[in-house]
């Protein structure tokens, strides 16, 4: 089998998008003055998708949410001729030839989300020539169904945030991450208002079911340190990307200075940077985005590095790529998962371009072990809200 072609096409959102409210989410951006609203830059409302033909008319799926443009721009120049004319299964060697001939300007950002969405193509390929799901290539099911979080509660009203986390604890969720609206710039009044959020949340939902918090970015070392202590008796499960992800000393004093497990990982790249972030105990849980890390060959490589280091791998996202992931290693214990709704910064967006993700039932996913490749298509029904760049 070779790969006789690859595609890459942007899905443009045009659709109706609903703007988030007020400090929805603190972010990168927080800590400079800028009139503007911060969490703008941080929108997904593109998305690349990858089609890889063979020669034997076999077409593997891949996708990357992150500067979609760009990734396609690399796909299209540099990585396709490195893939094309070659052998998928020979997808170790195809993930070093990308990898190494973008080296000197690629290896972490969009190069490697680049990468990423061929190799997830390609791990699509494998399946479906061969008539399995791919976490059956990867270590096949390691649990009856997998555990999910629910994922959203970005900081509004309180009111309205409590009835949303009520509305999800009736369907059944267990878990769930919210989002911190204020940062360093907010001053005393911002983290007023930081832990009113967690206190309404955990109003809520109780001291039964596990809570995560999420600053993305937003904070620094000097504001993490000082508000940790007055978030540990909400006994969250972790803290989310206090400190932006260059700052890996900041990481590692506040998962071993404070009592809150420290999570990151999502806007950090291959194997390389996962060794770096557990040798300096960076982070108590992994959340790399098989869409972004390298693919499934550098995801599956991450995950038997964390089984060593004991360290457990929740990769960030919901999305079919991870859910395969957890599925096939004792490592990942759950999964994030994004409800559908309308768009809004766009996390959600994989809905309206892909058929086949999960629909999470009672805080749990189940995947299909008949349903070979990665389990999607290309969904028609919003074709008329997109404007795709071929
Ligand atoms: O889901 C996450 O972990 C993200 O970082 C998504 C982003 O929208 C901010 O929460
Ligand atoms: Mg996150």
């Amino acid at each position: 089998m070779k790969i006789k072609s690859v595609r890459a096409r942007v899905f443009e959102w045009k659709g109706k998008t609903v703007p988030p409210q007020g400090n929805f989410c603190s972010n990168a951006m927080d800590l400079l003055y800028a009139p503007q609203e911060t969490m703008s830059t941080f929108r997904f409302h593109s998305w690349t998708v990858v089609e890889i033909e063979t020669d034997d008319g076999i077409v593997g799926l891949g996708n990357v949410a992150l500067a979609p443009a760009i990734a396609k721009a690399i796909i299209d120049q540099y990585l396709a001729p490195l893939v094309t004319g070659q052998d998928p299964w020979d997808y170790e060697y195809l993930w070093q030839r990308m990898y190494r001939a973008t080296h000197a300007w690629g290896r972490k950002g969009v190069t490697m989300a680049a990468i990423s969405a061929v190799d997830l193509a390609i791990w699509d390929i494998l399946g479906k020539s061969v008539n399995k799901p791919v976490f059956k290539l990867l270590g096949g099911r390691t649990k009856e169904k997998i555990p999910c979080y629910y994922s959203k509660l970005y900081r509004t009203d309180l009111k309205e945030m409590q009835a949303e986390a009520q509305k999800f604890l009736d369907q059944g969720f267990t878990a769930f991450k919210m989002r911190f609206g204020y940062g360093p710039a907010h001053l005393q009044k911002g983290v007023a208002e930081n832990l009113k959020s967690v206190e309404a949340v955990r109003e809520v939902i109780g001291y039964d079911n596990d809570l995560m918090l999420e600053c993305y970015m937003g904070w620094n070392l000097e504001y993490a340190k000082r508000i940790c202590p007055k978030l540990e008796k909400f006994q969250p499960r972790w803290l989310e990307e206090p400190v932006i992800a260059d700052d890996i000393d900041g990481y590692a004093e506040l998962n071993q200075r404070t009592g809150i497990p420290i999570s990151g990982g999502e806007h950090e790249f291959s194997l390389y940077g996962f060794k770096q972030l557990l040798d300096r105990k960076a982070v108590s849980v992994v959340q790399y985005d098989t869409n972004r890390v390298g693919g499934i060959t550098a995801a599956h490589k991450i995950n038997a590095l964390c089984e060593a280091y004991s360290v457990p791998v929740i990769p960030h996202a919901g999305q079919m790529h991870n859910y395969h992931l957890t599925m096939s290693t004792l490592a990942s214990p759950m999964s994030e998962y994004f409800p559908m709704h309308d768009v809004e910064v766009g996390n959600e967006l994989f809905y309206y371009i892909f058929d086949g993700e999960p629909v999470a039932e009672n805080g749990f996913l189940q995947l299909d072990d008949h349903k070979p490749g990665l389990g999607l298509s290309l969904k028609t029904e919003y074709l008329k809200d997109f404007n795709i760049v071929e």
